[in-house]
């Protein structure tokens, strides 16, 4: 029998808004009601190619097609997520077998972080909402880097904080800004199908693309690392 003991160990990154939850709807209403509240012009379609999986820093120069200094940026962003927190709170619920994968990664000792966009206040909504948080090693949010997705920056820091080297490391991810970051990390990404169909993801470099964890297990994750 081998030992699975000395086995190499690696790593699952989880983006949050998207996959560990399944939010896009919220967060596109809640974008399109800020931008009317300021009157600036946005539609669907360019927050899913501008917005969406990008920290707010990046957004909201979009949305007001200016430089945002820093204090406006806290201001602005906590106003814009309130309005999703208030239209998402009564959904909130993990992913589709979102649960049973974590929990069949943790038995197999693999390393688990959370690499996300969203400012601090959303993780704790999220995390400590529901709650995920005791199943992570490491969290990583907007506020502990210097650049967004597509940068690579969020998931090399989340690899780091976990000590597991880029190569070993699967991130589970939603956005084209975010599948970009993985992949610039040097990392396998796993796409899932919820704020994109499958046909528009097909061509972003993902390994695999599911609709949800009930169609994942944590033996077919693991050989696109081992
Ligand atoms: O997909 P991630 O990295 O968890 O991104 C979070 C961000 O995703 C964007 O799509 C939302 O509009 C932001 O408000 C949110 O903060």
């Amino acid at each position: 029998m081998p030992d699975s003991s000395f086995a190499p160990t690696w790593a699952a990154l989880f983006d949050m808004d998207g996959v560990l939850i399944d939010n896009s709807d919220f967060h596109i209403n809640a974008w399109l009601q800020f931008a009317q509240q300021h009157n600036r012009p946005l539609t669907k379609d360019q927050y899913l190619e501008n917005i969406n999986g990008r920290v707010s820093a990046d957004a909201m120069a979009y949305v007001f097609q200016r430089p945002i200094s820093p204090g406006e940026l806290i201001v602005l962003t906590e106003e814009k997520e309130a309005i999703y927190r208030e239209l998402y709170r009564p959904h909130l619920q993990p992913a589709p077998g979102l649960l049973d994968f974590l929990t069949a990664l943790k038995t197999q000792h693999v390393k688990l972080a959370v690499g996300t966009s969203a400012p601090e206040s959303n993780v704790l909504f999220t995390l400590d909402g529901l709650p995920l948080r005791p199943y992570f090693d490491a969290i990583v949010d907007a506020s502990m880097v210097h650049k967004g997705k597509p940068d690579p920056e969020i998931y090399l820091t989340a690899a780091n904080r976990v000590g597991v080297e880029p190569a070993r490391c699967v991130v589970f991810e939603d956005a084209f800004a975010g599948i970009e970051a993985g992949l610039q990390a040097g990392m396998k990404v796993i796409a899932l199908a919820t704020t994109h169909t499958r046909d528009e993801l097909a061509d972003t470099g993902a390994s695999l693309i599911v609709e949800d964890f009930t169609q994942l297990t944590v033996e077919a994750v693991h050989a696109l690392v081992g």
